[in-house]
């Protein structure tokens, strides 16, 4: 299989080799089911024990706190149904315009079951208004469920100032933690979040396990009804090598977290370069709040879509918006939010790094990107002299909600 230059870390990343070598003998020798009663079946749910307590770890959390489940999304659809049903009589919910779809078209659903759902609104620089937020709360909000950290463009939003605001009210908070959790230090002891979602793959583990957290105390009902499997929260017969993998990838995030310098030094590097070697360029979010590991950045006049044709074909994988949208050429839903101007829009690309990530990676990308943009830009029908057409497209095109 080729290798490459892999800059898309946001979208999934490579499995740790400490990670497969943890999972693989529970494929192949300790194959038993967990909640067997013979021994061969109890050894394997201790190892899933102590998977639970390294992602309790990671979290700040207790072990009875986590409960496994299959991806990032079923987290955020169990914790969304779970919140409204332990307060039926609430029907109103509080998220923000620039969510995942896991939790976007989960609320776009409930809003033809009766509940009634505010986007909160974010501004330039990716961020909500705090005012914003609590003049949208009332008596009848039964949930926030807000993101952590921006996938697209690594916005990290203030979480413990957003509880604070959604406790006054009584309602639940539910964080989409899926791009934070290994990335940065969290710690649920101290915390107001009542239910926070994490994904494996986005950490090192493989895809299709996830965890959620749920606070002590914060009723739950299951999203999955059957057996009696993760105390009643979850039915099904567990994915245990995969929960194996990611015990051991959330005990390797915490050595992990501690060295994010790298990273973050070589994402500087690489968007300081790309801003002083590129005319008609700007990083799109809050570059003061944000993820160690992604930049996201707006090349005017060209289209993000061709810009990463060209990339792979030097083998850089990189990405113009989360993987899901990706393939519609439809702009992001996330810088549309950020009001961005028509001529960033289209051509914004995003870097994500991993500390696996090379210096001289980055080397190579800052060889070739100047290239890249040059030669799209000669050929760009939207090329510089019609930038004033262009700004007068601009107020078109967000006119009309595109
Ligand atoms: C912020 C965010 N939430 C949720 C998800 C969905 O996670 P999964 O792919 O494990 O279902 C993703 C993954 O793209 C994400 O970035
Ligand atoms: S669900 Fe996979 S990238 Fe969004």
């Amino acid at each position: 299989m080729q290798t490459c230059i892999y800059l898309d870390n946001n979208a999934t990343t490579k499995v740790d080799p400490e990670v497969v070598e943890a999972m693989l003998p529970y494929l192949t020798q300790y194959y038993g089911n967990p909640s067997s009663m013979h021994t061969f079946g109890g050894q394997v749910g201790k190892a899933v024990k102590q998977a639970r307590q390294q992602v309790a770890t990671l979290i700040g959390a207790d072990d009875s706190e986590i409960v496994f489940t299959s991806c990032g999304t079923e987290g955020n659809n169990a914790a969304i149904r779970a919140a409204l049903q332990a307060q039926p009589e609430k029907r109103h919910i509080v998220t923000t315009q620039v969510e995942h779809p896991a939790v976007l078209n989960v609320c776009k659903q409930l809003e033809t079951q009766g509940y009634t759902v505010t986007y909160l609104s974010v501004n330039r620089q990716g961020q909500i208004d705090l005012d914003e937020l609590e003049a949208s709360m009332t008596g009848n909000t039964a949930l926030a469920t807000i993101m952590y950290a921006n996938n697209e463009t690594g916005v990290v939003f203030p979480i413990e100032q957003i509880g604070l605001r959604v406790k006054e009210y009584g309602a639940i908070l539910h964080v989409d933690a899926v791009q934070a959790v290994g990335k940065v230090p969290l710690n649920m002891k101290t915390s107001t979040v009542d239910l926070l979602t994490l994904s494996g793959h986005k950490l090192h583990a493989p895809k299709g396990i996830g965890a959620l957290y749920v606070r002590r105390g914060v009723r739950f009902r299951p999203l999955l009804v059957g057996g009696h499997q993760e105390r009643g929260r979850r039915a099904g017969t567990e994915n245990v090598p995969g929960i194996i993998a990611l015990g051991k990838a959330a005990e390797l995030a915490q050595t992990y977290i501690k060295d994010v310098k790298h990273e973050k030094q070589l994402r500087d590097r690489l968007e300081k370069t790309l801003l002083e070697t590129i005319p008609n360029c700007e990083v799109n979010g809050d570059r003061k709040n944000r993820l160690p590991n992604t930049t996201n950045i707006g090349f005017k006049y060209i289209e993000g879509e061709a810009i990463l044709l060209s990339l792979n074909q030097y083998g850089i994988c990189a990405s113009s918006g989360s993987a899901c949208t990706s393939g519609s050429l439809e702009p992001s839903h996330v810088l549309r939010a950020m009001s961005l101007p028509y001529t960033t829009l289209h051509g914004s690309i995003r870097f994500s790094l991993s500390h696996y990530t090379t210096a001289d990676e980055i080397d190579r990308v800052l060889e070739v990107m100047p290239l890249i943009v040059e030669r799209l830009r000669v050929l760009s029908p939207f090329n510089n002299d019609q930038a004033d057409w262009l700004q007068g497209r601009e107020v078109l095109a967000v006119g009309n909600g595109l």
